[in-house]
């Protein structure tokens, strides 16, 4: 049996403290209540970083260009109804502030922290990635 691909795009914004911000799942959608990085579907015709900036915009209110966005790395999971591919960019350079448009709470996290915080089952292989890169500070 074939399970439908959904191709996420996701970024790890990152603030001038080393700090990466988390989303948090609202009620009412599959799994509710877990923080996961900005992003979302990339829609037909759309390439990924154009969906990762179209998303950015719309949820945290930021405007981001595209050499901003550095590749780091990806999920690949099998959930029960889809199997998830989903590449994540590092973003450090934004204009605007960051607000919570969807009405999303926000979290601001140190690498270290980011295990604090549950997160979608796809997620988890990535907090690595991130603390080689940012480092594995706590507070
Ligand atoms: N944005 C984002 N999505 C993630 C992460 N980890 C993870 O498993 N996902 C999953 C959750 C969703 O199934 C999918 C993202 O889709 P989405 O946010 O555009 O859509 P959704 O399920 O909230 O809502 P809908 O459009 O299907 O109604 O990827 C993550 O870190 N960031």
């Amino acid at each position: 049996m074939s399970l439908k691909l959904v191709f996420v795009a996701a970024c790890a914004l990152v603030d001038p403290d080393g700090r990466v911000l988390l989303a948090q799942r609202p009620e009412g959608k599959p799994m509710a209540g877990l923080w996961e990085f900005p992003g979302g579907k990339v829609e037909p015709g759309e390439r990924p970083e154009e969906t990762l900036i179209r998303e950015l915009r719309e949820e945290l209110g930021i405007r981001v260009e595209e050499p901003c966005l550095a590749p780091l790395t990806f999920a690949s999971h099998r959930y029960e109804t889809f199997q998830l591919f989903m590449p994540l960019w590092v973003c450090r350079r934004w204009e605007g502030t960051v607000q919570s448009l969807e009405g999303q709470q926000l979290a601001w996290v140190k690498p270290g922290r980011l295990r604090d915080y549950p997160m979608p089952a796809a997620d988890e292989p990535l907090i690595p990635f991130l603390t080689e890169l940012l480092g594995e500070a706590r507070d």
